[in-house]
């Protein structure tokens, strides 16, 4: 059955930019601007984790309020549709696959030349892009992952510096901020996650 709206939540608009471009108009995407709870652990549980919160928060949608005493508002809810979470994770093989889904943090911390330093000890410059998505029908439907991999090299930063760790992951001789955006979306590990997404889509 052709799904009638998908709801993207992310709190970072250029994973929504990206997903809105790579999927386009084969799956009505809406999308919700949430900072959701991220456990830590294994880059699996934590995006089925998100996915769980996500559909709880917004598949519910308030039915009626009512106010008691004090001011208190006490709010019941109705079910609601699909929802769709996305974690994403960068992982230098020298250092045991970490920062891993720490990379937002490491990133804010340290910065491109900060996470450049944490390999001067090492030959091995290799890391992954991992994005893991996770898609959960409604509350209480657990969460199914895609997920999609790029092996690249971590580099000093090169090109523009609007999104993450863009400018030090470079893929067959161009970092991610240098590549045209089209092409970062033909073979990003964003690109083959939704590829897989897409496919189970279409048998459903
Ligand atoms: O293709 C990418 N190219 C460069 N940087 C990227 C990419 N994709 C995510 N990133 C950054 C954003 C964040 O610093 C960290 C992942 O953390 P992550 O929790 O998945 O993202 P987030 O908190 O920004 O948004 P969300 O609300 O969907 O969790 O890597
Ligand atoms: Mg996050």
């Amino acid at each position: 059955m052709p799904l009638e709206q998908l709801n993207f939540i992310t709190g970072n608009r250029n994973k929504l930019a990206e997903v809105k471009a790579i999927l386009g108009d084969v799956v009505p995407l809406q999308s919700k601007s949430l900072d959701l709870t991220e456990i830590q652990g294994a880059m699996e549980d934590i995006s089925k984790d998100k996915c769980r919160r996500a559909a709880t928060i917004v598949g519910f949608s308030i039915l009626f309020t009512i106010t008691i005493a004090r001011c208190n508002v006490l709010n019941i809810w109705k079910i609601g549709g699909p929802v769709l979470t996305e974690d994403t994770c960068l992982c230098f093989n020298a250092l045991k696959e970490l920062p891993g889904p720490y990379i937002k943090w490491f990133l804010q911390a340290l910065g491109h030349e900060g996470l450049n330093n944490l390999l001067i000890a090492y030959k091995d410059k290799s890391a992954q892009a991992v994005c893991t998505f996770a898609y959960s029908s409604g509350p209480g439907h657990e969460p199914i992952l895609f997920q999609g991999r790029v092996t690249g090299t971590i580099v000093p930063a090169r090109g523009p510096t609007n999104f993450g760790w863009d400018p030090i992951f470079e893929y067959d001789g161009e970092t991610y901020a240098e590549m045209d955006k089209a092409k970062k979306n033909t073979l990003s590990h964003r690109a083959i996650a939704l590829s897989k997404l897409k496919q189970w889509l279409q048998t459903q």
